[in-house]
C-alpha cells in the first residue's frame, strides 16, 4: 500500500467512480511472475459507511424493487451478453491478476455469463402464490420481497465468479448491494461495475469498495443497515464474519471451505478415473474449494493407481496465465506458498510419505509463488493434511477394503462441501452419492456445476445455498398477506362505549 495523489478512482459509490477517503492505493501484482498488474485504491471503513448508505437509500427510496422483475432479469441477460463480447479483457484481467491460465479465466467467464443469463431468466419466474385460508371472505397469498441490503465479501481464487453468484441473484430480487472482493484480485469487480453502470443500474444500487477484509469487509457483517451478509471464503473468517453479523441478526450465507473425497472403487473406468483424479486435484493449481484433494482408493487397485498418478502429476507442467504449454499456474502469494509448504512438511511429519512434489517452482519460476504438484500416500485420517484443507496442489491418499469404510472414511471430515464416486456399478454409485454427506456428489466426473443446481455445504462448509432457484431464495424474504374482504366486528371484547 502506499499514500500516493488522491486519484486512484476504483471504487464505485453511489454511481460515482471515486478513489479511497484517505487517498491510500495498493498495487495489484501477478502472482506468476511479479510484474505490476495495476493500482487501484485501497479502501476504509469511512469508504464502506458510505457505500452502505447509498445501497440503503437507493434501496428504502423503493424505485429499485418495485421495477418490473422483467427489466431486472434484462440488465442480467445484457451483462451476462457484455462479459462474452469482451471476454478477453475479462478473461486477461482475470489472469493477471490470479495468475491462472488464461485458458482457465476463460471458462470462468463462460460460466460468469451463464450464471447472469440463469438468474435473468430465472427473475419474476416466481411471484408468489395464494393460499386456500378456509375462508370465502379471505384472500391470503405470500408474496416475495427482496431483502433489502447486501453486504457481499469474496475471495481471490474465483474473484468474479464468486461474486457473480451473489450479484445475479441480488438485482433479480431487487436487492441492492456493497461488493467488497479480494484485496489482491479487484479487477473484474471493477470491470463488472463499469458495465453495469453502462447498462443503466442506478446510482446506489450497486456498489464497490476496495481492501483488505478488517479494514473494508468488516463493517459489512457489523452494520444495522446490511440486511444480508453473503460471504465466500475461509473457515477462519466465516466463523468471525457470523459472529459479527449476530450482533445485528442480519441473514447470514457462508461459502466455506472443503476437505472433499474423491472415492475410486475397482470397478471404476481406471483411465478415466485416474485422469480425473488428477483434474479434481490440480486444475486451477488446488485451489478450488471443491478440489478433489482427498484421494480414498479401493485397496485391490491402490498400488498401481497411486503410481501412475504419481508418474502423471510429476510431469505436470507449470506456468503463467499465456504460457501455452503450463497446464497449472502459481499460488496467490508468497504468504499462500508458505502455507502450503508448511502443511505439506507438517503432513510428512505425521507418517505421510512423500511420493512427488513437495518443492516449489524450480528456476524458471521464481519470481511467482508456484508449488509443484504433490503427492502424499500412506495417509491415515487423523494426519493434518487428510484433515485440513491445504488449499494447494496436493493430493492425500488413504484406502478402503468396503463400501462402509470408503462412505465413514469420506464423511470423516468437518467439512461437506463436494466429493465424487467412480464406480462401474450403478448400485454402487447410488448408494455411496446418497450416503455422502457434502452438497454436491459427483459420480464419474469431477468438479462441474450448474447455474440451475444448488451449491453449497454440509456441516462447516457453510450455511445456506447458491445457485438454483434456493440462491435465489437468500434475496428474498417471503411475506404473507391476509386479506379480509368483509371486515366485520369480531365481538372479542364488550362494546362498553
Ligand atoms: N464454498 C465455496 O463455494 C468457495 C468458493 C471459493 C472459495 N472458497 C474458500 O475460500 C478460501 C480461500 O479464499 P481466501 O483465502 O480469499 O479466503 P479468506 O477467508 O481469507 O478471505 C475471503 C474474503 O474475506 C475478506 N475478509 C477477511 N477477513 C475479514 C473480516 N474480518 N471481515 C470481513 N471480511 C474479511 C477478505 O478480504 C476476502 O475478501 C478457501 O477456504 C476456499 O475453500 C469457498
Ligand atoms: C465454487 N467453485 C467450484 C466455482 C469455486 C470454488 O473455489
Amino acid at each position: 500500500m502506499s499514500q500516493t495523489e488522491n486519484t486512484v478512482a476504483t471504487q464505485f459509490i453511489d454511481g460515482a467512480w471515486v478513489p479511497s477517503s484517505n487517498g491510500q492505493t495498493r498495487t495489484i501484482h501477478c502472482p506468476a511472475d511479479g510484474t505490476e498488474v495495476g493500482v487501484v485504491a485501497e479502501g476504509t471503513r469511512d469508504d464502506t459507511l458510505a457505500a452502505i448508505a447509498a445501497a440503503r437509500r437507493a434501496f428504502d427510496e423503493g424505485s429499485w424493487a418495485d421495477t418490473p422483475a422483467a427489466e431486472r432479469g434484462d440488465l442480467l441477460l445484457r451483462l451476462g451478453d457484455h462479459i462474452l463480447a469482451h471476454k478477453d479483457e475479462f478473461a486477461r484481467a482475470e489472469a493477471l491478476d490470479t495468475g491462472k491460465r488464461l485458458v482457465e479465466a476463460e471458462g470462468d467467464m463462460e460460466d460468469i455469463a451463464a450464471c447472469f443469463r440463469y438468474f435473468g431468466k430465472l427473475a419474476g419466474q416466481n411471484p408468489g402464490r395464494l393460499v386456500d385460508a378456509g375462508d370465502p371472505r379471505v384472500v391470503s397469498r405470500v408474496v416475495n420481497e427482496p431483502v433489502g441490503v447486501c453486504g457481499m465479501i469474496t475471495p481471490w481464487n474465483f474473484p468474479l465468479l464468486q461474486a457473480a453468484w451473489k450479484i445475479a441473484p441480488a438485482i433479480a430480487a431487487g436487492c441492492t448491494f456493497v461488493l467488497k472482493p479480494a484485496e489482491l484480485t479487484p479487477h473484474t469487480a471493477i470491470l463488472t461495475m463499469k458495465a453495469l453502470d453502462e447498462l443503466g443500474l442506478p446510482a446506489g444500487v450497486g456498489n464497490l469498495v476496495l481492501g483488505s477484509g478488517a479494514e473494508v469487509g468488516a463493517p459489512l457483517s457489523e452494520h444495522p443497515d446490511v440486511d444480508l451478509i453473503s460471504f465466500t471464503g475461509g473457515l477462519v473468517t466465516g466463523k468471525r464474519i457470523a459472529a459479527a453479523a449476530a450482533g445485528t441478526l442480519k441473514k447470514t450465507a457462508l461459502e466455506l471451505g472443503g476437505k472433499n473425497p474423491n472415492v475410486v472403487f475397482a470397478d471404476a473406468d481406471y483411465e478415466a478415473a485416474l485422469d480425473n483424479a488428477l483434474n479434481a486435484a490440480f486444475t486451477d493449481s488446488g485451489l478450488v474449494c471443491s478440489a478433489g484433494t482427498r484421494l480414498i482408493v479401493h485397496e485391490s487397485i491402490a498400488e498401481r493407481f497411486v503410481d501412475d498418478l504419481v508418474e502423471r502429476a510429476g510431469h505436470i507442467v507449470m506456468g503463467g496465465p499465456f504460457d501455452e504449454k503450463a497446464e497449472t499456474g502459481p499460488l496467490i502469494s508468497a504468504e499462500h506458498r508458505d502455507k502450503v509448504t508448511d502443511y505439506v512438511k507438517r503432513g510428512v511429519e505425521t507418517g505421510a510419505r512423500l511420493r512427488v512434489g513437495g518443492h516449489w517452482g524450480g528456476e524458471e519460476h521464481q519470481d511467482g509463488y508456484f508449488y509443484a504438484p504433490t503427492v502424499l500416500d500412506r495417509c491415515d485420517r487423523t494426519n493434518p493434511a487428510v484433515v485440513e484443507e491445504g488449499f494447494g496442489p496436493v493430493i492425500t491418499v488413504e484406502t478402503f477394503s468396503t463400501e462402509a469404510e470408503a462412505i465413514a472414511t469420506a464423511n470423516d471430515t468437518e467439512y461437506g462441501l463436494a466429493g465424487a464416486v467412480w464406480s462401474s456399478d450403478a448400485g454402487t454409485c447410488q448408494r455411496v452419492s446418497r450416503a455422502l454427506l457434502h452438497g454436491t456428489v459427483w459420480i464419474n466426473d469431477y468438479h462441474p456445476y450448474l447455474p440451475q443446481a444448488e451449491w453449497g455445504g454440509f456441516k462447516n462448509s457453510g450455511i445456506g445455498r447458491e445457485l438454483g432457484p434456493t440462491g435465489l431464495g437468500e434475496y428474498v424474504e417471503h411475506k404473507h398477506i391476509y386479506e379480509n374482504t368483509e371486515p366485520a366486528v369480531t365481538g372479542w371484547f364488550t362494546d362498553r362505549r
